[in-house]
């Protein structure tokens, strides 16, 4: 039976207190960092556990850049197909690159999306450049706008800073160390995709065509939601299985926790199915910020957590090969 769709308010919850730089003028935080910081870690706490969504505010990323990259995004996808196929994924290593519209699949339908994918650049003795395996290329950066790699590598430092940060929060939410995550998240194997939505209804006559994106958990540790203004796209499910908007709020990032966290917590932080629906008339473009564990780091269920469940409810796992296993099964690639 399909569910209804509502606005709800995923709780707002600001970060300044992690964020903001001793020397930004702001006494009150200064004066009452540590008090504040775990008031934060709190809430943030508490959304992981209820929703396992939340919008950052006080996340210290300037708007100017967070909107230039929606803006240079939607420049690219306006681009003639011929231009932007020139950095198809079959380029380089069926990850790193541009998917055109249906290349993505969720659960065997074609998403109705163009996406642009970057991950952290490796060398060329990684595990992945030696084992000739997907992942192991380079990222191809559009020549046209011309300043989008120069904009899109400072935004990219923007928000592993705020993802580090973020951690920090749940670390202490979690009853550990502040810098706890810090040896699992230090060389974090961060993914950042450039996501351009056609209206779903330019879909009708194709085949196979599910909606903009289809229902998923994301797989890896945060994830960091940069989309545009239109309405009603972003929808996250509830506990109780109704569908609620995520609205475009200015000035914040939607986060939500991938599947890693939901290790590490032992099922205490949920990962919280969302999906797309563009139904509006408009070309929609979100840019999501994934920052992921070390690709390396082996993530297992954490103390504080199986001290209120013994239970184990996961098997460890290495970050880098649960990677790999979805990768592999994203893409549908027709020349
Ligand atoms: O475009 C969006 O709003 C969400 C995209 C998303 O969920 C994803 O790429 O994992
Ligand atoms: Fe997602």
């Amino acid at each position: 039976m399909p569910s209804l769709s509502k606005t709800f308010n995923l709780p707002i919850i600001d970060i300044s207190a992690f964020t903001a730089p001793d020397d930004d003028g702001d006494d009150e935080i200064i004066k009452n960092r540590p008090e504040l910081k775990i008031q934060t870690a709190k809430k943030i706490h508490e959304a992981c556990r209820d929703v396992g969504f939340f919008y950052l505010t006080g996340h210290n990323v300037p708007r100017e850049i967070s909107d230039q990259v929606l803006n240079l995004g939607n420049e690219f996808f306006q681009l003639d197909d011929k231009e932007k196929m020139k950095l198809s994924i079959a380029n380089e290593d069926m990850a790193r690159g541009y998917q055109r519209l249906g290349e993505n699949v969720t659960r065997y339908q074609k998403d109705w999306h163009e996406a642009l994918d970057f991950y952290k650049p490796i060398s060329r003795d990684h595990y992945l450049a030696k084992n000739n395996l997907p992942l192991r290329g380079q990222n191809q950066w559009p020549t046209y706008p011309t300043e989008f790699q120069q904009v899109f590598e400072r935004y990219t430092e923007h928000m592993k800073e705020l993802g580090s940060k973020v951690m920090s929060a749940i670390a202490l939410g979690l009853g550990l160390e502040e810098n706890y995550f810090e040896q699992f998240l230090d060389d974090s194997f961060w993914v950042m995709r450039v996501i351009g939505y056609p209206p779903l209804k330019s879909a009708e006559s194709t085949n196979r065509v599910g909606i903009s994106c289809g229902e998923h958990t994301d797989y890896g540790c945060l994830t960091f939601l940069n989309q545009d203004s239109t309405k009603g796209a972003l929808q996250v499910q509830t506990k109780e299985g109704e569908w609620i908007n995520a609205e475009h709020i200015p000035g914040t990032f939607v986060v939500n926790i991938g599947d890693m966290l939901n290790v590490w917590t032992n099922n205490v932080y949920k990962s919280t199915l969302h999906r797309v629906v563009h139904k509006e008339n408009n070309y929609r473009v979100s840019v999501p910020f994934f920052y992921e564990p070390n690709f390396e780091a082996k993530i297992e269920p954490l103390q504080p957590c199986l001290d209120i469940d013994p239970i184990k409810h996961h098997e460890p796992v290495i970050y880098g090969e649960h990677l790999l296993r979805k990768v592999s099964t994203n893409f549908e690639v027709t020349s």
